[in-house]
């Protein structure tokens, strides 16, 4: 499949990570720079914010963009910890390569038999209750290819 679909699912996952955020506790007592965490302390990643965050995706960061993931994720982070929708460490996702084949696989079946649109009852209304999902459902209008 051609690499605009991973551009897409990519900003998919930035704009609307499955999971908004992450919890690690330190083992023992670590220092950042200059912040001492000692033993216990529970850290939050909160990867929803980091992909919205404007300095490190620029002004643009809230609008759907898939050609910023056209030379691929280490460009468009300029290789650093920005885009975890996976998670990231020893604790990464062991799915994610699966999730990704997987949602392609998806696209291309329905993509082969028909094109959709949104329905206009559909209202954009995200939030996160244990994963990042629509609020009221994601009402598509499916049209079979050929048929008209
Ligand atoms: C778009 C789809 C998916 C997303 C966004 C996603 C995201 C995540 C995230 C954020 C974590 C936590 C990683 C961390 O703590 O650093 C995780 C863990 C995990 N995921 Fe996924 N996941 C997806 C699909 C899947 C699938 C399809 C499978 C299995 C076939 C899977 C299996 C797991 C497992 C087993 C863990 C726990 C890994 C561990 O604690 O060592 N995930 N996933």
């Amino acid at each position: 499949m051609s690499p605009q679909v991973s551009m897409i699912l990519h900003e998919v996952l930035r704009l609307y990570p499955a999971v908004a955020m992450l919890s690690r506790s330190v083992p023992e007592d670590v220092t950042l720079g200059e912040l001492l965490l000692p033993a216990g302390t529970e850290v939050s990643i909160p990867i929803l914010q980091i992909h919205r965050d404007k300095e490190l995706w620029g002004e643009d960061a809230h609008e759907f963009k898939p050609e910023r993931f056209a030379e691929g994720v280490s460009k468009a982070t300029k290789s650093q910890l920005t885009f975890l929708p996976f998670g990231w460490g020893h604790k990464i996702c062991i799915g994610q390569n699966f999730a990704m084949m997987e949602a392609k696989m998806a696209m291309a079946m329905i993509l082969k038999r028909f094109w959709f649109e949104l329905s206009p009852t559909y209202a954009h209304s995200p939030y996160s209750f244990v994963t990042v999902r629509p609020q009221h459902g994601a009402q598509m209008i499916l049209h079979r290819l050929g048929s008209d």
